[in-house]
């Protein structure tokens, strides 16, 4: 492996970073996410949770704001590409929207799976 190749490895997880900061501090549902992340993250050490809900609790976590991720890039580069009105642009961006929806809904029976039995 040349020095090269680690070096362009470490930028490139550098733009990433940077990247997932950009989104934390400039997409409102990435912040209302982040928020929920943090919020089910103590309601899991208040509640005691095992390792298994814990990794299946992350998963969830990054599932939803990965693809969220996902779908601010696909809506920035469709307002870049073509910024007026298009039902095609609409359409992309609500099947993008739509990926989203489908990886809540997961995350929300997710936990309620893991938090109902201990709370009822
Ligand atoms: N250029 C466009 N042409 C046609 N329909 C559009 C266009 N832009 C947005 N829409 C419609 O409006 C919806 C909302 O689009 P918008 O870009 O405002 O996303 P948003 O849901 O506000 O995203 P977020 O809140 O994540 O930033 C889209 O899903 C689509 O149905």
């Amino acid at each position: 492996m040349s020095k090269n190749f680690i070096v362009s490895r470490i930028k490139s997880v550098g733009y990433a970073a940077k990247g997932a900061w950009l989104l934390i501090k400039n997409e409102p549902s990435i912040k209302v996410q982040s928020i929920i992340a943090v919020i089910v993250t103590i309601a899991g050490f208040l509640l005691d949770i095992s390792r298994e809900e814990w990794m299946l609790q992350f998963l969830a976590i990054g599932l939803v704001m990965g693809v969220e991720g996902v779908n601010t890039a696909i809506e920035k580069t469709a307002d870049f590409i073509h910024p007026d009105f298009d039902t095609n642009i609409g359409q992309i961006k609500d099947i993008a929207a739509g990926a989203v929806f489908i990886a809540a809904i997961i995350a929300i029976a997710i936990g309620m799976i893991i938090y109902l039995p201990k709370l009822v």
